[in-house]
C-alpha cells in the first residue's frame, strides 16, 4: 500500500473534523482580509476628511467584530485539527502496538528494541505534526496566498501585485528541491536516533554487567559516539532549516522593498489612494505568514512522510505465525502429545536444530529432557507453544496437528516457566496472576505455596503488595524463578513446561516443589527441562537429547541399564558430588 494510502485510511475516519477545521480556516483567512481593508478605508477617510467619529466607531466595531470571529475561528480549527491528529496518533500507536504484539519471537530477535520504540514516539510525532499542523500550514500557505494576492490585485493594483509577489515565485520553486534535500536528511536521522535509543536501552538493562566488568569507561566512550553521531544528523537537518528559513525573509524582504519603491510612486502620483498604499503593505505583510507557513509545511510533510515510512514498514511487516483458515474447532485440551519424526531447524542455521524426534506423550505423563546446554531443548518446548511453524503432522496434541489448533486455545491450554523467568515491573500478587482471569487472593497464595514461595513473600513488609523492579531486581534469582513457577501453576493447565525452571533452588526446596507438582498434577501432563538428574529421576519418561537427537528414550531404570549417555551423566554427576552437567 503506498504511504498516502495507508495514512488517508485513517484520515477517512476523521473527515467530519477535517472539514470542519478546514472550513472554519478558512472563515478565518477570509475575516482576515477584511482588517487592511478596514485601516485603509480609515486612513483615506481622515485624510479626505470624509469620515466623522461616527464612520471610525463603525469601523472599529467592524474590526472588533471580526477579532472576535478570528478569536473563535482559531480556537475551532485548533479543536477539529489538532483534536484529530491527536485521534489518529492515538489509533496508530494502538495499533502498531496490536500489530506487534502478533509478531512471533523471530521478528523481535530480528529487531532491535530501541528501534521499535522509536518508532513509537518520535516518529509517530512525526507524522501527527504532518497530519494537523502541516495541513493548517500548506491551507494557509496556498489559500490565504491566492485570497490575499486577488485582494491586493481587486482592491489596489495589479502590476503592483504582479512585481511584489515575483520574489515569491522563487520560493515555490526552492522550496520543491527543499523538501526533497531534508526528507533525506531526516530519515537519516531517524535512524541516527533509532541507533542511540537501543544503545541506552541495553545499557540499562545490562548495567550489571558492565558494572561487573567494568566497562563503564568504555560504555560512556560508546555512548559519546552514538551521541555525536545522532547530534550530527541533527545538525545536518537543522543547517538545511538554517540556510532556508534566512532566504525565506530576504525575499519576503525584497517584495517589501519593491512594494515601498513602486508602490510609493503610485501613491505619490495619486494613481492608488494612500488608503490603499497602506493596505497594500499590511496585505505584504500578510504575505510572510503563508511564505513561512509552506516552509513549514514541507517541513513537517518531509519528517512526516520519512517517519510515515518507517512506521508501515512495521505494518507491512506480515505476522509469520496466525490462526490457519482451516483451524479446528476445539476449546479445550486434554495433554496427550506426539512428536512424529520431527524435524526442526532454526532461520539462519544450515543444520536441523532438532532431528526426527519420534515419542508418544500420553495424558498425565511427565516428560523429562536432559542434554547437553544447546542441545534444542528450549526450541522443543517453544515448538509445542507454537512459537515457531513446525511442519505438517510433525506435532501433534491430542492427535491434532498443531497447526489447526487455535493460537488462543493452545497458549492458554500450556503454562510454562521460562528460562529467563521474566517479571514485569509491578506487584507480586500481579505477576503470579498475570494468565489468570482475575486476582483471587486464594488461588494466587495457593500457588505461591505449591512453588514454596510464599514465605518470601509475606516476609517483605508488603507481601503480595511488593513492586518487583524491572526485570525483577529486587528479588534473589531463587525468589524470582519460584515467582515465575508460581505465576505458571495458577493456571492450573492441562500441559505444565518447566523450562530449567529449578535450576536457582536449593535441593531441599526443589524436593519440595517437585512433590507438590506429583500431588497437583495428577492426570496432566508436566515437561522438565532439567540439568540435575535429581530433578527428573522419578519422570515417567525421560528423553536425552544430544546434538538434537532424542538419543536415549525411558524411564530412570531403563535408562540406567542402556548404560549409554544418560548413565554417563548420572555416573559423573555422583563422583563430581556435583549436582549440574
Ligand atoms: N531463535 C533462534 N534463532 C536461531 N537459532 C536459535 C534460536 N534459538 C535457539 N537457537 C539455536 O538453537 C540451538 C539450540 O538452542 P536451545 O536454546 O534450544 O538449546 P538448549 O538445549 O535449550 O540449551 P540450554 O540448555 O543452554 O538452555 C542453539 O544452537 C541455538 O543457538
Amino acid at each position: 500500500m503506498h504511504t498516502f494510502q495507508f495514512i488517508f485510511h485513517y484520515i477517512k475516519k476523521h473527515k467530519k473534523k477535517y472539514l470542519a477545521g478546514i472550513i472554519t480556516l478558512f472563515i478565518v483567512d477570509f475575516a482576515n482580509l477584511f482588517i487592511p481593508r478596514l485601516t485603509g478605508t480609515i486612513t483615506d477617510g481622515l485624510t479626505a476628511r470624509t469620515m466623522d467619529w461616527e464612520g471610525v466607531k463603525r469601523c472599529l466595531i467592524f474590526i472588533f467584530l471580526l477579532g472576535l470571529t478570528l478569536a473563535v475561528g482559531r480556537f475551532l480549527w485548533r479543536y477539529f485539527l489538532f483534536g484529530a491528529s491527536r485521534s489518529i496518533e492515538y489509533e496508530l500507536r494502538n495499533d502498531m502496538f496490536a500489530h506487534l504484539e502478533k509478531m512471533s519471537v523471530e521478528y523481535y530477535n530480528e529487531h532491535k528494541t530501541g528501534d521499535l520504540m522509536t518508532r513509537f514516539t518520535s516518529d509517530l510525532n512525526a507524522v501527527r505534526l504532518s497530519i494537523g499542523p502541516a495541513v493548517i500550514c500548506i491551507f494557509d500557505a496556498v489559500v490565504m496566498t491566492i485570497m490575499i494576492i486577488c485582494q491586493m490585485m481587486y482592491y489596489v493594483n495589479v502590476q503592483l501585485t504582479l512585481l511584489a509577489v515575483i520574489p515569491m515565485f522563487f520560493i515555490c520553486v526552492g522550496e520543491l528541491y527543499y523538501g526533497e534535500m531534508i526528507h533525506k536528511r531526516y530519515l537519516e536521522r531517524q535512524a541516527a536516533v533509532s541507533d542511540f535509543t537501543d544503545f541506552v536501552q541495553e545499557s540499562f538493562s545490562g548495567v550489571r554487567v558492565i558494572k561487573a566488568f567494568v566497562r563503564e569507561k568504555a560504555e560512556r566512550y560508546a555512548f559519546a559516539k552514538a551521541n555525536k553521531h545522532a547530534m550530527d544528523k541533527n545538525l545536518h537537518v537543522i543547517k538545511l532549516q538554517a540556510v532556508v528559513m534566512p532566504l525565506l525573509d530576504v525575499v519576503i524582504g525584497l517584495s517589501s522593498l519593491i512594494t515601498l519603491i513602486y508602490g510609493g510612486y503610485l501613491a505619490l502620483t495619486g494613481s492608488i489612494s494612500l488608503g490603499r498604499f497602506v493596505a497594500f503593505n499590511q496585505y505584504i505583510n500578510m504575505l510572510v505568514w503563508p511564505m513561512l507557513a509552506c516552509g513549514e509545511a514541507i517541513n513537517m510533510f518531509s519528517q512526516g512522510g520519512a517517519s510515515l515510512e518507517r512506521i508501515q514498514t512495521v505494518f507491512n511487516e506480515e505476522p509469520e505465525i496466525f490462526d490457519r483458515h482451516d483451524v479446528a474447532d476445539v476449546d479445550e485440551i486434554k495433554g496427550e502429545i506426539d512428536f512424529s519424526h520431527l524435524t526442526f531447524i532454526h532461520r539462519g542455521h544450515t543444520e536441523p536444530t532438532l532431528k526426527d524426534i519420534t515419542l508418544h506423550v500420553p495424558v498425565g505423563t511427565t516428560l523429562a529432557i536432559v542434554g547437553r546446554t544447546g542441545n534444542g531443548k528450549s526450541t522443543l518446548v517453544n515448538l509445542l507453544l507454537h512459537l515457531y511453524n513446525t511442519k505438517p503432522g510433525m506435532l501433534l496434541i491430542d492427535g491434532r496437528d498443531i497447526n489447526s489448533i487455535p493460537l488462543k486455545v493452545l497458549r492458554e491450554n500450556i503454562a510454562y516457566v521460562p528460562q529467563d523467568n521474566f517479571l514485569f515491573s509491578n506487584t507480586l500478587k500481579a505477576n503470579i496472576a498475570f494468565g489468570a482471569e482475575d486476582e483471587d487472593m486464594e488461588a494466587i497464595t495457593r500457588a505461591a505455596r505449591l512453588s514454596c514461595v510464599h514465605d518470601n513473600i509475606t516476609a517483605f513488609p508488603d507481601g503480595y503488595e511488593t513492586i518487583v523492579g524491572e526485570r525483577g531486581v529486587t528479588l534473589s534469582g531463587g525468589q524470582k524463578q519460584r515467582s515465575s513457577i508460581a505465576r505458571a501453576l495458577i493456571k492450573d493447565a492441562p500441559i505444565l513446561i518447566m523450562d530449567d525452571a529449578l535450576s536457582a533452588v536449593d535441593t531441599d526446596t526443589e524436593e519440595h516443589i517437585l512433590k507438590n507438582l506429583k500431588e497437583n498434577r495428577k492426570n496432566k501432563t508436566t515437561i522438565l527441562i532439567a540439568h540435575r538428574i535429581s530433578t527428573i529421576q522419578n519422570a515417567d519418561i525421560i528423553m536425552v537429547l544430544d546434538n538434537g537427537e532424542a538419543k536415549e528414550i525411558g524411564s530412570h531404570a531403563e535408562l540406567m541399564e542402556i548404560n549409554g549417555i544418560y548413565r554417563d551423566i548420572f555416573e559423573k554427576q555422583q563422583l563430581e558430588g556435583s549436582d549440574s552437567l
